[in-house]
């Protein structure tokens, strides 16, 4: 028989591939393990917003499975009052085992089908969350009576100039929501990336396919289990608790970010490809115009303007892939917001 006991991390860990699915009760709601690491909490009070927080889509971005794993256990110990529907994912329990980003390919770069072209744990667990995710909010119509979200929460590999920042996915008309920038802002989010173009990540999944509110938010440095400081995600928590206790977005003034638009995304087009940054460059390391950013035996991309700042720099990584983001910064007063 399988035993919840309020850990849906170890009893994710423990079943990595796949678990029979089984249901829980609680004071507030009902829980229902769909899949490992698949687990849907319905409240007992009908809400209008349906919530999707999933964490460790990298296995070994440990700190954000570890917030939401309290959040959880809060809940199906009635200590937290469930407000609102809630998907909770842990993405890649494979990887989260053997502490690794992923086993066979990226599983963030998977989504919108991208699976199909590709075999392994991660290609059917894309296919998989999926479904959950399409499943979960085809019981909230995309009205304007209800709200779709879905934060996919991140840790990153090298330091951050700010250390708290999400990808806002690309949005055809360049409109962006200010309650959402609110709430963020008020979950301690620094900085703003504004993506240019369409992606295959688990966000720009939900946002483009099921219309949510959909960010992938990156909550700091990764580290391994246990030695994460989780003070440090403090004010996302109280912004969470608020919303899914009481179905409210937090707000701070959209003063308190930062945001930069991409301006281009460098792609790793041979095996020679290099960038020229020093090994442990933080994120949003700047650099002056002219400068040769990257290189390889086919390319090269020299910095377009002063300023323009590198992003997820990485070159460990397939040819094809991303070796980082070329961003820009503007002002958060010219955004379209809604
Ligand atoms: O630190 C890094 O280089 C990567 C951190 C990370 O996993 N970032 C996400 C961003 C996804 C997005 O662009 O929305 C990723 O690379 O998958
Ligand atoms: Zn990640």
């Amino acid at each position: 028989m399988t035993i919840l006991n309020h850990d849906f991390l170890a009893l994710t860990l423990a079943n990595p591939e796949s678990i029979t699915p089984f249901q829980v009760s609680f004071s507030s709601g009902v829980g229902f393990v769909e899949e490992t690491g698949i687990l849907r909490l319905e409240p007992k009070q009908a809400s209008a917003v349906s919530l999707v927080l999933s964490v460790g889509i990298h296995g070994n971005e440990t700190g954000p499975i570890e917030l939401v794993n309290q959040l959880v256990s809060d809940i199906l110990t009635n200590k937290v009052t469930l407000g609102v529907r809630l998907l909770v994912i842990i993405g890649n329990p494979v990887a989260a085992n053997a502490a690794q980003r992923f086993c066979d390919v990226n599983l963030n770069r998977l989504f919108n089908g991208a699976w199909q072209h590709y075999e392994g744990f991660e290609a059917k667990r894309a296919q998989r969350l999926e479904k959950a995710v399409s499943d979960f909010y085809a019981l909230s119509p995309a009205d304007s009576e209800q709200i779709r979200l879905h934060y996919d929460l991140h840790t990153a590999i090298r330091g951050s100039v700010h250390e708290k920042f999400v990808i806002y996915p690309f949005v055809e008309k360049a409109v962006y929501n200010k309650q959402q920038l609110g709430f963020l802002a008020a979950s301690g989010i620094e900085a703003v990336l504004l993506s240019h173009q369409s992606t295959t990540t688990f966000s720009y999944y939900s946002h483009a396919v099921h219309a949510a509110h959909a960010f992938t938010v990156e909550l700091g440095k990764v580290h391994p289990f246990g030695k994460n400081d989780v003070s440090r995600f403090s004010e996302l928590e109280k912004a969470l608790l608020l919303l899914i206790e009481k179905a409210q977005f937090a707000q701070t003034p959209l003063s308190a970010l930062r945001v930069f638009s991409v301006q281009d995304a460098l792609v790793k087009d041979d095996d020679s490809y290099q960038l020229n940054i020093a090994p442990n460059a933080s994120n949003f390391t700047q650099f002056e115009a002219g400068y040769q950013l990257a290189h390889s035996l086919k390319s090269e991309y020299r910095i377009k303007q002063n300023g323009d700042a590198i992003v997820f720099p990485n070159t460990n990584l397939p040819i094809g892939q991303r070796a980082g983001l070329v961003v820009r910064a503007i002002a958060a007063e010219d955004l379209s917001l809604v």
